[in-house]
């Protein structure tokens, strides 16, 4: 079978909302994506909205404190994403005439320092809510969706609901090979930092850490990549047959 056909006959037109939280560096991205490629489905990183609605602030310069000022430009800031898995770009900017494609931009260190401040604006979250699920019917529910809060606030109803953790260990020792394979130089001393801090905040507004109730856990730490994804799409099937 090459890597490209589903590995499990699915239902067409049925909805399959696969909802992914968990946090910084336990694999949800990665092994989101490689999911919906495997399975057929489209792929939504919310945490790309979050990023890149930081990014339009920073470079519009807006005070980040202004709570008020960031959920105007969070109900009105132009907003695209590739549901594809095989392309995963995206557009934003102030309006659709400003919009640049901002896929590597919002990965910089300076938006990752920034983005809790947009995270833990309650009014911009409601309006970047709104938006993801939309964009869940936009495909008819066939979709993985990762993020903090899609298996308790997004998409609750979701077919497969599930909370990829990590050790602190494994999660930094990712995010470093990451970011230094990129062309990144901060040290390890500032990622771990860095990693940490904006879990301990954006926690303060959801819960993603501990999986809500009917939410299955898997704890990636021993895991590689390839096994994670096993792993994932066995949980599908068990939810969902096939
Ligand atoms: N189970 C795993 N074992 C080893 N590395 C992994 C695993 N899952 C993901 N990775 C790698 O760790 C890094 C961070 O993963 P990513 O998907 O960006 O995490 P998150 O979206 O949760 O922050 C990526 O380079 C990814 O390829
Ligand atoms: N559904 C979501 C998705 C992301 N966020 C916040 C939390 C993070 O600090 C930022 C960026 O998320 P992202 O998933 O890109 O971050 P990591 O890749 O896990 O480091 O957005 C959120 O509050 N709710």
């Amino acid at each position: 079978m090459s890597s490209t056909t589903p590995s499990i006959p699915l239902r067409l037109g049925k909805s399959l909302v696969i909802a992914i939280d968990g946090p910084s560096g336990s694999g949800k991205s990665s092994v989101a994506r490689e999911v919906a490629r495997r399975l057929g489905l489209a792929y939504q990183d919310t945490g790309a909205m979050y990023r890149a609605l930081t990014l339009v602030c920073l470079e519009s310069q807006l005070d980040l404190q202004n709570q008020a000022a960031v959920e105007a430009l969070a109900k009105r800031f132009f907003f695209e994403q590739w549901f594809d898995p095989g392309v995963g770009m995206v557009s934003a900017g102030i309006d659709v005439e400003h919009a640049l494609d901002v896929t590597e931009e919002i990965r910089l260190p300076r938006v990752s320092e920034a983005v809790s401040a947009v995270a833990t604006n309650l009014g911009a979250r409601t309006e970047l809510i709104r938006r993801q699920r939309a964009a869940i019917e936009s495909v008819r529910g066939r979709m993985v969706v990762e993020g903090r809060d899609i298996t308790t606030v997004v998409a609750p109803q979701a077919e497969v609901r599930l909370l990829l953790t990590a050790s602190e260990e494994a999660r930094l020792a990712r995010r470093g090979a990451q970011l230094a394979s990129s062309g990144e130089t901060q040290s390890a001393a500032d990622v771990a930092r860095q990693v940490l801090a904006r879990d301990a905040k954006d926690s303060t507004v959801v819960e993603f850490q501990r999986a809500a109730d009917g939410v299955v856990t898997i704890d990636s730490s021993d895991l590689d990549f390839e096994q994670t994804v096993a792993a994932v799409i066995r949980l599908v099937k068990e939810n969902v047959g096939g």
